[in-house]
């Protein structure tokens, strides 16, 4: 652990041993998001990989072109001593249900979200040891991170520990896909699944979004054209967070003029003022209580009905026409996007 005092255990590097997954089969069931980068970067950090593919997934030759070995999800996990659940969430119970007399006593079954396990919706056996590496990152990130010296920082849970060595296993699994060089917070199932849900909700994804068409919806209501409003208040969101990233909202504060930061600092705070609190902690409330899990294991049930109402919504906002456009003309679009193209696999 770092010198630094933290009020929670922080792993680094020096605290992971890597003999603790070297001789380990691991085998990753997805080859999504998370998926893909897991895979790759444990790869490339010498841990024995199978992906564990459906058949018909096009995602097979992507991970074969990608240099790994790929197999059905019920050989990978048969064959693996560790097994890292990372198709959807909606979609684990019934992999787990496919997956799961490979699982031997002893083996590991690992997660990168707690969902199932918090709410219920896996059991696993209670002679296998059950684990969680939670990047707290977008998995094209993650690997982008890897391949670039940096890292991501990730949470650690141990749910089930029979053999007395998860932990040690799950931060040697950290370390392989680069989250120790950034720092591994050690927390439980419970604590990851109700931060991250209200994290993704109410600030990250969903209270990002609904801010930046907010404002961009007042300027183009008030006249203004839709691409400067893009530019103010979606492209500059990113130059401001990096900021932040850098050197906290200090260095941001700093960098913008004194006119920004009056104004931000007077009149910030009267946008998303109490009300915008309130709703913070409705929303915590349904995550806590069991009540969003409820509604989106529903809505599954029902065949998304709400969520591909939503999706096209979203997708069909007039920010998106013009943002594609005006990326598509950035000097520096082809080739980001011919790397994109060569990083990251087509979802299935
Ligand atoms: N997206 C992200 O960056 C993050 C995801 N997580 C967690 O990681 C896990 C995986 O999520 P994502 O990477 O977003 O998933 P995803 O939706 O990107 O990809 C899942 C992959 O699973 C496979 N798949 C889909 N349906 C399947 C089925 N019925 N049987 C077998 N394979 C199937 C496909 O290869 C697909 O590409 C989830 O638990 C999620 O909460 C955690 C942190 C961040
Ligand atoms: C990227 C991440 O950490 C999220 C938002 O929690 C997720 O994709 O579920
Ligand atoms: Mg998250
Ligand atoms: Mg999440």
């Amino acid at each position: 652990m770092s010198e630094t005092e933290f009020t929670v255990p922080v792993y680094y590097d020096n605290d992971a041993n890597s003999d603790a997954i070297a001789n380990k089969t691991v085998a990753v069931l997805g080859y999504g998001s998370q998926g893909h980068a897991h895979a790759q970067n444990l790869d490339d950090s010498g841990v024995d990989v199978v992906v564990g593919l459906r058949k018909d997934s096009d995602s097979w030759t992507q991970a074969e072109n990608d240099g790994l070995r790929v197999a059905t999800p019920d050989d990978a996990a048969a064959e693996a001593d560790i097994v890292s659940m990372l198709v959807p969430d909606t979609v684990q119970p019934a992999v787990f249900e496919a997956i799961s007399d490979g699982l031997e006593a002893g083996d590991t079954l690992q997660f990168a979200h707690g969902f199932n396990i918090h709410y219920n919706q896996i059991q696993p056996p209670e002679d296998v040891d059950v684990t969680m590496i939670a990047p707290k990152t977008p998995g094209h990130l993650l690997r982008r991170n890897y391949v670039e010296d940096t890292g991501t920082p990730a949470l650690l849970a141990v749910y089930q520990n029979t053999t007395d060595g998860a932990k040690e296993e799950a931060l040697a699994y950290a370390q392989a896909i680069g989250c120790t060089r950034a720092g591994v917070v050690e927390t439980t199932f419970q604590e990851e699944v109700e931060t991250d849900l209200f994290g993704e909700q109410a600030v990250l994804c969903g209270g990002i979004t609904s801010l930046i068409k907010k404002g961009y919806e007042t300027l183009v209501d008030a006249g203004y054209s839709p691409e400067m409003a893009y530019f103010e208040c979606l492209n500059e969101m990113k130059l401001i967070v990096d900021l932040m990233y850098e050197g906290g909202m200090a260095e941001m504060w700093n960098s913008v003029s004194d006119t920004a930061e009056y104004g931000g600092l007077a009149v910030g705070p009267e946008i998303v003022g109490e009300g915008v609190r309130e709703n913070m902690d409705e929303a915590l409330e349904q995550v806590q209580n069991g009540e969003f899990a409820r509604e989106w294991i529903l809505e599954n049930q029902a065949g998304r009905p709400s969520y591909t109402q939503l999706h096209a919504a979203d997708r069909n906002h007039d920010i998106e026409e013009v943002g594609a456009r005006l990326r598509a003309l950035f000097s520096w679009a082809e080739e980001a996007e011919e790397e994109e193209e060569a990083e990251a696999p087509a979802d299935d």
